[in-house]
Protein backbone atom coordinates (compact mmCIF):
# COMPACT_ATOMS: atom_id res chain seq x y z
CA UNK A 1 0.00 0.00 0.00
CA UNK A 2 1.74 3.50 -1.00
CA UNK A 3 1.93 6.14 1.67
CA UNK A 4 -0.82 8.09 0.11
CA UNK A 5 -3.09 5.23 0.21
CA UNK A 6 -2.36 5.05 3.81
CA UNK A 7 -2.58 8.34 5.32
CA UNK A 8 -6.25 7.96 3.00
CA UNK A 9 -7.32 5.67 4.48
CA UNK A 10 -6.67 6.90 7.77
CA UNK A 11 -8.62 9.42 7.18
CA UNK A 12 -11.87 7.48 6.82
CA UNK A 13 -11.35 5.44 9.99
CA UNK A 14 -10.63 9.12 11.73
CA UNK A 15 -14.28 10.06 10.14
CA UNK A 16 -16.02 7.00 11.32
CA UNK A 17 -14.66 6.91 14.68
CA UNK A 18 -15.32 10.71 15.56
CA UNK A 19 -19.09 10.38 14.29
CA UNK A 20 -18.65 8.68 18.03
CA UNK A 21 -21.88 6.46 16.98
CA UNK A 22 -19.80 3.05 18.46
CA UNK A 23 -16.92 2.68 20.24
CA UNK A 24 -13.49 3.13 19.14
CA UNK A 25 -12.24 0.21 19.45
CA UNK A 26 -15.23 -1.11 17.72
CA UNK A 27 -15.15 1.10 15.00
CA UNK A 28 -11.36 -0.21 14.26
CA UNK A 29 -11.51 -3.34 14.35
CA UNK A 30 -14.70 -3.03 11.50
CA UNK A 31 -12.63 -1.13 9.61
CA UNK A 32 -9.69 -3.30 9.57
CA UNK A 33 -12.27 -6.33 8.61
CA UNK A 34 -13.25 -4.29 5.82
CA UNK A 35 -9.99 -3.69 4.88
CA UNK A 36 -8.43 -6.97 5.32
CA UNK A 37 -5.02 -6.25 2.91
CA UNK A 38 -3.28 -4.19 6.00
CA UNK A 39 -0.28 -5.29 7.42
CA UNK A 40 0.26 -5.10 11.30
CA UNK A 41 2.80 -2.15 10.81
CA UNK A 42 -0.07 -0.15 8.67
CA UNK A 43 -2.96 -1.44 11.58
CA UNK A 44 -0.93 -0.30 13.99
CA UNK A 45 0.07 3.38 12.54
CA UNK A 46 -3.90 3.63 11.84
CA UNK A 47 -5.23 2.46 15.07
CA UNK A 48 -2.60 4.81 17.10
CA UNK A 49 -3.11 7.62 14.61
CA UNK A 50 -7.05 7.62 16.00
CA UNK A 51 -6.87 7.15 18.90
CA UNK A 52 -4.02 9.81 18.95
CA UNK A 53 -6.70 12.15 17.49
CA UNK A 54 -9.69 11.47 19.55
CA UNK A 55 -7.37 11.82 22.96
CA UNK A 56 -6.70 15.48 21.34
CA UNK A 57 -9.48 16.61 19.82
CA UNK A 58 -10.46 19.52 21.12
CA UNK A 59 -6.45 20.87 20.56
CA UNK A 60 -6.23 19.67 17.16
CA UNK A 61 -9.26 20.51 15.75
CA UNK A 62 -8.19 24.23 17.15
CA UNK A 63 -5.41 23.46 15.12
CA UNK A 64 -6.42 22.64 11.86
CA UNK A 65 -9.31 25.09 11.40
CA UNK A 66 -7.74 28.11 13.08
CA UNK A 67 -9.72 28.52 16.01
CA UNK A 68 -12.84 28.39 12.78
CA UNK A 69 -16.46 26.46 13.63
CA UNK A 70 -16.61 22.62 11.85
CA UNK A 71 -18.98 23.11 9.06
CA UNK A 72 -20.20 20.32 6.67
CA UNK A 73 -17.72 22.22 3.75
CA UNK A 74 -14.88 22.00 5.81
CA UNK A 75 -15.24 18.95 7.58
CA UNK A 76 -12.93 16.85 5.10
CA UNK A 77 -9.87 19.18 5.05
CA UNK A 78 -10.30 18.89 8.84
CA UNK A 79 -10.17 15.04 9.40
CA UNK A 80 -7.07 15.29 7.07
CA UNK A 81 -5.80 17.64 9.79
CA UNK A 82 -6.23 15.55 12.16
CA UNK A 83 -4.53 12.64 10.43
CA UNK A 84 -1.59 15.01 10.03
CA UNK A 85 -1.41 16.40 13.51
CA UNK A 86 -1.95 13.05 14.89
CA UNK A 87 0.28 10.40 13.03
CA UNK A 88 1.83 8.11 14.65
CA UNK A 89 3.24 5.78 11.99
CA UNK A 90 6.40 6.04 10.26
CA UNK A 91 7.57 9.60 9.52
CA UNK A 92 8.51 8.46 5.59
CA UNK A 93 4.92 7.63 5.34
CA UNK A 94 3.48 11.02 6.50
CA UNK A 95 6.43 12.70 4.27
CA UNK A 96 5.65 10.75 1.45
CA UNK A 97 1.81 10.58 1.22
CA UNK A 98 1.82 14.48 2.17
CA UNK A 99 2.40 17.32 0.03
CA UNK A 100 4.32 20.02 0.28
CA UNK A 101 1.72 22.61 1.45
CA UNK A 102 0.62 20.25 3.98
CA UNK A 103 4.04 19.20 5.19
CA UNK A 104 4.50 22.97 5.65
CA UNK A 105 1.27 23.61 7.49
CA UNK A 106 1.92 20.71 10.11
CA UNK A 107 5.70 22.30 10.90
CA UNK A 108 3.94 25.59 11.77
CA UNK A 109 1.91 24.21 13.92
CA UNK A 110 4.65 21.78 15.70
CA UNK A 111 5.43 25.16 17.08
CA UNK A 112 2.24 25.81 18.39
CA UNK A 113 2.95 27.56 21.97
CA UNK A 114 0.85 25.01 23.84
CA UNK A 115 1.36 26.45 26.93
CA UNK A 116 -0.20 29.68 26.17
CA UNK A 117 -3.48 28.09 24.42
CA UNK A 118 -6.35 28.16 27.13
CA UNK A 119 -6.43 25.21 29.85
CA UNK A 120 -9.33 23.22 27.57
CA UNK A 121 -7.33 23.09 24.58
CA UNK A 122 -4.15 21.46 26.74
CA UNK A 123 -6.68 19.33 28.86
CA UNK A 124 -9.27 18.34 25.85
CA UNK A 125 -11.36 17.19 28.50
CA UNK A 126 -15.10 17.97 28.21
CA UNK A 127 -16.27 20.42 31.31
CA UNK A 128 -18.38 18.18 33.51
CA UNK A 129 -15.29 15.99 33.35
CA UNK A 130 -12.60 18.62 33.61
CA UNK A 131 -13.93 20.07 36.86
CA UNK A 132 -14.95 16.38 38.40
CA UNK A 133 -11.49 15.56 37.94
CA UNK A 134 -10.06 18.89 39.13
CA UNK A 135 -11.64 18.10 42.34
CA UNK A 136 -10.62 14.41 42.28
CA UNK A 137 -6.85 15.34 41.80
CA UNK A 138 -6.56 18.61 42.95
CA UNK A 139 -2.60 19.80 42.40
CA UNK A 140 -2.27 16.48 40.53
CA UNK A 141 -4.51 17.44 37.55
CA UNK A 142 -2.13 18.46 35.69
CA UNK A 143 0.01 14.85 35.45
CA UNK A 144 -3.35 13.31 35.73
CA UNK A 145 -3.98 14.61 32.62
CA UNK A 146 -0.29 14.12 31.15
CA UNK A 147 -1.11 10.53 31.73
CA UNK A 148 -4.16 10.23 30.49
CA UNK A 149 -2.69 11.89 27.24
CA UNK A 150 -0.42 9.10 27.10
CA UNK A 151 -0.84 5.32 26.07
CA UNK A 152 -1.12 2.63 28.05
CA UNK A 153 1.09 -0.14 28.65
CA UNK A 154 1.12 -3.58 27.44
CA UNK A 155 0.61 -5.33 31.02
CA UNK A 156 0.25 -9.63 31.49
CA UNK A 157 -0.34 -11.36 34.72
CA UNK A 158 1.36 -14.49 35.27
CA UNK A 159 -0.91 -17.67 35.55
CA UNK A 160 0.22 -18.69 38.92
CA UNK A 161 -1.17 -22.50 38.20
CA UNK A 162 1.33 -22.81 35.75
CA UNK A 163 4.45 -20.82 36.03
CA UNK A 164 6.18 -18.45 37.75
CA UNK A 165 6.93 -15.13 37.60
CA UNK A 166 10.67 -15.36 36.57
CA UNK A 167 10.20 -18.30 33.98
CA UNK A 168 7.83 -16.27 32.29
CA UNK A 169 10.11 -13.53 32.04
CA UNK A 170 12.58 -15.71 30.41
CA UNK A 171 10.34 -17.16 28.40
CA UNK A 172 9.27 -14.16 26.37
CA UNK A 173 12.85 -13.30 26.32
CA UNK A 174 13.27 -15.91 24.08
CA UNK A 175 10.02 -14.72 21.92
CA UNK A 176 12.04 -11.56 21.48
CA UNK A 177 9.83 -9.66 24.01
CA UNK A 178 11.33 -7.61 26.96
CA UNK A 179 9.36 -7.64 30.18
CA UNK A 180 9.92 -6.92 33.96
CA UNK A 181 8.06 -7.27 37.04
CA UNK A 182 5.05 -4.60 38.09
CA UNK A 183 5.73 -2.95 40.97
CA UNK A 184 2.97 -4.17 42.73
CA UNK A 185 1.15 -7.50 41.79
CA UNK A 186 2.70 -10.17 42.58
CA UNK A 187 1.63 -12.08 39.13
CA UNK A 188 2.24 -8.61 37.01
CA UNK A 189 4.82 -8.16 34.19
CA UNK A 190 5.00 -5.05 31.98
CA UNK A 191 6.40 -5.71 28.49
CA UNK A 192 8.43 -3.72 26.67
CA UNK A 193 6.50 -1.65 23.16
CA UNK A 194 3.28 -3.63 22.23
CA UNK A 195 3.99 -6.78 20.84
CA UNK A 196 1.28 -9.36 19.16
CA UNK A 197 0.96 -12.15 21.37
CA UNK A 198 -2.06 -13.84 19.42
CA UNK A 199 0.87 -16.08 17.90
CA UNK A 200 3.23 -16.42 20.97
CA UNK A 201 3.23 -20.31 22.58
CA UNK A 202 2.91 -19.25 25.98
CA UNK A 203 -0.10 -17.28 25.44
CA UNK A 204 -2.07 -20.33 23.79
CA UNK A 205 -0.90 -22.33 26.43
CA UNK A 206 -2.67 -19.77 28.98
CA UNK A 207 0.78 -19.16 31.28
CA UNK A 208 0.50 -15.74 30.81
CA UNK A 209 -2.86 -13.64 30.09
CA UNK A 210 -3.05 -9.57 29.31
CA UNK A 211 -4.58 -7.56 32.26
CA UNK A 212 -3.83 -4.35 33.77
CA UNK A 213 -1.75 -4.30 36.69
CA UNK A 214 -4.36 -2.51 38.60
CA UNK A 215 -7.35 -5.14 37.65
CA UNK A 216 -4.71 -7.68 39.07
CA UNK A 217 -4.94 -5.68 42.21
CA UNK A 218 -8.64 -5.73 42.38
CA UNK A 219 -8.25 -9.45 42.71
CA UNK A 220 -5.60 -9.57 44.99
CA UNK A 221 -8.05 -7.64 47.02
CA UNK A 222 -10.51 -10.47 46.94
CA UNK A 223 -7.72 -12.73 48.18
CA UNK A 224 -9.76 -16.03 46.86
CA UNK A 225 -8.51 -19.38 48.32
CA UNK A 226 -8.30 -22.91 48.01
CA UNK A 227 -11.82 -24.55 48.42
CA UNK A 228 -13.81 -21.51 48.91
CA UNK A 229 -17.15 -20.47 47.64
CA UNK A 230 -16.51 -17.41 45.54
CA UNK A 231 -18.64 -15.24 43.18
CA UNK A 232 -17.44 -12.30 40.42
CA UNK A 233 -20.85 -10.66 40.10
CA UNK A 234 -20.08 -8.65 36.88
CA UNK A 235 -17.35 -10.87 34.64
CA UNK A 236 -17.96 -9.16 31.93
CA UNK A 237 -14.97 -11.45 29.46
CA UNK A 238 -13.54 -12.35 32.63
CA UNK A 239 -10.06 -10.79 33.34
CA UNK A 240 -10.61 -10.88 37.29
CA UNK A 241 -12.59 -14.40 37.22
CA UNK A 242 -9.34 -15.84 35.58
CA UNK A 243 -7.09 -14.09 38.02
CA UNK A 244 -9.60 -15.57 41.30
CA UNK A 245 -9.28 -18.86 40.13
CA UNK A 246 -6.22 -19.22 39.77
CA UNK A 247 -5.73 -17.79 42.96
CA UNK A 248 -8.26 -20.76 44.25
CA UNK A 249 -5.80 -22.95 42.82
CA UNK A 250 -8.70 -24.32 40.80
CA UNK A 251 -10.58 -25.83 43.20
CA UNK A 252 -13.60 -24.45 44.63
CA UNK A 253 -16.43 -22.97 43.14
CA UNK A 254 -16.58 -19.54 41.21
CA UNK A 255 -19.71 -18.07 39.50
CA UNK A 256 -19.01 -15.77 37.02
CA UNK A 257 -22.31 -13.86 36.41
CA UNK A 258 -22.71 -11.23 33.59
CA UNK A 259 -26.00 -9.87 32.29
CA UNK A 260 -23.96 -9.30 28.60
CA UNK A 261 -24.15 -13.46 27.09
CA UNK A 262 -21.56 -11.61 24.65
CA UNK A 263 -19.33 -10.36 27.13
CA UNK A 264 -19.46 -14.42 29.01
CA UNK A 265 -18.76 -15.86 25.78
CA UNK A 266 -15.50 -13.97 25.28
CA UNK A 267 -14.52 -15.50 28.34
CA UNK A 268 -15.14 -18.99 27.06
CA UNK A 269 -11.72 -19.38 25.03
CA UNK A 270 -9.60 -17.42 28.27
CA UNK A 271 -11.28 -20.41 30.51
CA UNK A 272 -9.95 -22.91 27.93
CA UNK A 273 -6.81 -21.57 27.89
CA UNK A 274 -6.36 -20.64 31.26
CA UNK A 275 -6.75 -24.40 32.59
CA UNK A 276 -9.14 -23.85 34.79
CA UNK A 277 -12.40 -25.77 35.60
CA UNK A 278 -13.79 -25.04 38.53
CA UNK A 279 -15.92 -22.16 37.02
CA UNK A 280 -19.61 -21.94 36.58
CA UNK A 281 -20.46 -19.16 34.00
CA UNK A 282 -24.14 -17.84 33.78
CA UNK A 283 -25.94 -14.87 32.41
CA UNK A 284 -28.43 -13.59 34.56
CA UNK A 285 -31.80 -11.16 33.36
CA UNK A 286 -30.80 -8.85 35.85
CA UNK A 287 -29.07 -8.72 39.64
CA UNK A 288 -31.99 -10.20 41.08
CA UNK A 289 -32.21 -13.07 38.85
CA UNK A 290 -33.52 -16.12 40.70
CA UNK A 291 -30.17 -17.84 40.44
CA UNK A 292 -28.95 -15.54 42.53
CA UNK A 293 -30.87 -15.56 45.22
CA UNK A 294 -30.68 -19.11 45.53
CA UNK A 295 -27.21 -18.48 46.33
CA UNK A 296 -27.98 -16.05 49.30
CA UNK A 297 -25.48 -16.47 51.82
CA UNK A 298 -23.29 -18.81 50.50
CA UNK A 299 -20.26 -17.09 49.21
CA UNK A 300 -17.05 -16.71 50.59
CA UNK A 301 -16.68 -13.80 48.54
CA UNK A 302 -17.96 -11.57 46.46
CA UNK A 303 -17.06 -9.41 44.32
CA UNK A 304 -18.92 -6.55 42.23
CA UNK A 305 -16.68 -5.12 39.47
CA UNK A 306 -19.57 -3.04 38.40
CA UNK A 307 -20.23 -1.62 35.33
CA UNK A 308 -19.01 2.35 34.92
CA UNK A 309 -18.13 4.99 33.36
CA UNK A 310 -14.57 3.62 32.62
CA UNK A 311 -12.78 7.30 33.25
CA UNK A 312 -10.30 5.27 34.73
CA UNK A 313 -9.10 4.10 31.60
CA UNK A 314 -8.98 7.00 29.18
CA UNK A 315 -5.40 6.17 28.15
CA UNK A 316 -6.91 2.76 26.55
CA UNK A 317 -10.43 4.22 25.87
CA UNK A 318 -9.87 7.94 25.10
CA UNK A 319 -13.66 7.98 23.29
CA UNK A 320 -15.26 7.54 26.52
CA UNK A 321 -14.91 10.97 27.13
CA UNK A 322 -16.42 12.36 24.66
CA UNK A 323 -19.25 9.54 24.86
CA UNK A 324 -20.03 9.67 28.22
CA UNK A 325 -22.40 12.34 30.68
CA UNK A 326 -23.38 13.49 33.72
CA UNK A 327 -26.83 11.83 32.62
CA UNK A 328 -25.48 8.66 32.52
CA UNK A 329 -23.63 9.16 35.32
CA UNK A 330 -26.87 9.29 37.82
CA UNK A 331 -27.89 6.48 35.74
CA UNK A 332 -24.52 4.57 36.26
CA UNK A 333 -25.03 5.49 40.07
CA UNK A 334 -28.49 3.75 40.51
CA UNK A 335 -27.54 0.39 38.92
CA UNK A 336 -24.38 0.68 40.93
CA UNK A 337 -26.58 1.00 43.72
CA UNK A 338 -28.92 -1.28 42.56
CA UNK A 339 -26.26 -4.30 42.06
CA UNK A 340 -24.23 -3.59 45.15
CA UNK A 341 -27.18 -4.47 47.64
CA UNK A 342 -28.23 -7.62 45.32
CA UNK A 343 -24.55 -9.08 45.24
CA UNK A 344 -24.02 -7.98 49.29
CA UNK A 345 -26.72 -10.74 50.02
CA UNK A 346 -24.62 -13.36 48.84
CA UNK A 347 -22.17 -12.76 51.27
CA UNK A 348 -22.12 -15.22 54.35
CA UNK A 349 -21.08 -14.19 57.90
CA UNK A 350 -17.41 -13.73 58.12
CA UNK A 351 -16.90 -13.35 54.16
CA UNK A 352 -15.78 -10.56 52.02
CA UNK A 353 -17.39 -8.08 49.90
CA UNK A 354 -15.32 -6.05 47.44
CA UNK A 355 -16.83 -3.25 45.50
CA UNK A 356 -14.66 -2.01 42.32
CA UNK A 357 -14.49 0.72 39.26
CA UNK A 358 -12.27 1.34 36.41
CA UNK A 359 -13.48 5.13 37.78
CA UNK A 360 -11.61 8.37 38.84
CA UNK A 361 -15.41 9.78 40.08
CA UNK A 362 -16.38 9.96 43.57
CA UNK A 363 -20.02 9.31 42.55
CA UNK A 364 -19.24 6.44 41.12
CA UNK A 365 -16.74 4.98 43.84
CA UNK A 366 -16.99 6.43 47.90
CA UNK A 367 -20.41 7.82 47.16
CA UNK A 368 -21.74 4.19 46.48
CA UNK A 369 -19.85 2.46 49.11
CA UNK A 370 -20.65 5.19 51.73
CA UNK A 371 -24.14 5.23 50.98
CA UNK A 372 -24.36 1.23 50.60
CA UNK A 373 -22.27 1.31 54.19
CA UNK A 374 -25.17 3.33 55.99
CA UNK A 375 -28.18 1.72 54.10
CA UNK A 376 -26.83 -1.48 55.30
CA UNK A 377 -26.04 -2.48 58.73
CA UNK A 378 -24.27 -5.66 59.49
CA UNK A 379 -21.18 -4.77 57.79
CA UNK A 380 -17.20 -3.78 58.88
CA UNK A 381 -15.43 -1.61 56.31
CA UNK A 382 -11.88 -3.02 56.18
CA UNK A 383 -8.71 -1.52 55.10
CA UNK A 384 -7.90 -2.09 51.54
CA UNK A 385 -4.08 -1.47 52.31
CA UNK A 386 -3.71 -4.38 55.16
CA UNK A 387 -5.61 -6.65 52.86
CA UNK A 388 -3.43 -6.26 50.20
CA UNK A 389 -0.24 -7.04 52.20
CA UNK A 390 -1.41 -10.03 53.67
CA UNK A 391 -2.18 -10.98 50.16
CA UNK A 392 1.82 -10.40 49.27
CA UNK A 393 1.29 -6.85 47.98
CA UNK A 394 4.44 -4.13 48.47
CA UNK A 395 3.99 -0.82 49.78
CA UNK A 396 0.24 -1.37 49.42
CA UNK A 397 -0.18 1.90 51.50
CA UNK A 398 0.61 4.46 48.97
CA UNK A 399 -2.38 2.62 46.74
CA UNK A 400 -5.09 3.31 49.40
CA UNK A 401 -6.59 6.16 50.22
CA UNK A 402 -8.91 6.77 53.10
CA UNK A 403 -8.64 3.53 53.69
CA UNK A 404 -10.10 2.44 50.09
CA UNK A 405 -8.08 1.49 46.95
CA UNK A 406 -7.42 4.38 44.52
CA UNK A 407 -5.35 3.46 41.97
CA UNK A 408 -4.01 6.65 39.28
CA UNK A 409 -2.76 6.52 35.87
CA UNK A 410 -0.39 9.14 37.15
CA UNK A 411 0.52 7.81 40.13
CA UNK A 412 0.74 3.96 39.94
CA UNK A 413 1.01 3.79 36.01
CA UNK A 414 -1.90 0.98 35.48
CA UNK A 415 -5.30 2.34 34.71
CA UNK A 416 -7.80 4.41 37.24
CA UNK A 417 -9.98 2.13 40.04
CA UNK A 418 -11.47 2.20 43.02
CA UNK A 419 -11.94 -0.44 45.20
CA UNK A 420 -13.87 -0.80 48.92
CA UNK A 421 -14.07 -3.89 50.87
CA UNK A 422 -16.32 -4.70 53.40
CA UNK A 423 -16.36 -8.42 56.24
CA UNK A 424 -19.65 -9.44 57.16
CA UNK A 425 -20.19 -9.50 60.51
C1 LIG B 1 -16.58 -3.28 34.44
S1 LIG B 1 -17.37 -4.48 33.50
C2 LIG B 1 -16.70 -5.97 34.13
C3 LIG B 1 -15.30 -6.28 33.69
C4 LIG B 1 -14.82 -7.64 34.14
N1 LIG B 1 -15.00 -7.85 35.56
C5 LIG B 1 -13.38 -7.89 33.78
O1 LIG B 1 -12.52 -7.95 34.66
O2 LIG B 1 -13.08 -8.03 32.58
C6 LIG B 1 -19.00 -4.48 34.15
C7 LIG B 1 -19.86 -5.62 33.69
O3 LIG B 1 -21.10 -5.52 34.37
C8 LIG B 1 -22.07 -6.12 33.54
N2 LIG B 1 -23.41 -5.76 34.05
C9 LIG B 1 -24.18 -4.70 33.72
N3 LIG B 1 -25.32 -4.72 34.43
C10 LIG B 1 -25.26 -5.79 35.23
C11 LIG B 1 -26.15 -6.36 36.20
N4 LIG B 1 -27.32 -5.78 36.47
N5 LIG B 1 -25.78 -7.49 36.85
C12 LIG B 1 -24.58 -8.07 36.57
N6 LIG B 1 -23.69 -7.59 35.65
C13 LIG B 1 -24.04 -6.47 34.99
C14 LIG B 1 -21.71 -5.61 32.16
O4 LIG B 1 -22.25 -6.45 31.16
C15 LIG B 1 -20.18 -5.65 32.21
O5 LIG B 1 -19.68 -6.83 31.66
Amino acid sequence: MSPKQLLDLAQQLVHDVLTFTYASDTCVSSFFRRNKLLGPRERHALAETTYQVVRQRLLYTHLALDGKKTTPENRAQLERRLVLLGWQGRDVDLHAGSTVDERDWLAKMRKTDLAALPDKLRHNLPDWLAQRLRDQAGDDFWPLVEALHTPAPLDLRVNALRIKREAAIAGLQEDGMVAAPTPYSPWGLRVQGKPALNRNEMFLRGDIEVQDEGSQLLALLVDAHRGEMVADFCAGAGGKTLALGASMRNTGRLYAFDTSGHRLAALKPRLKRSGLDNVYTAQIAHERDERIKRLQGKMDRVLVDAPCSGMGTLRRNPDLKWRQSPAALVELAALQTQILASAARLVKPGGRLVYSTCSLLREENEAIAEAFGSATPGWTRLDAAAVLEKAGVENAADLVRNGDLRLWPHRHACDGFYAAVWQKD
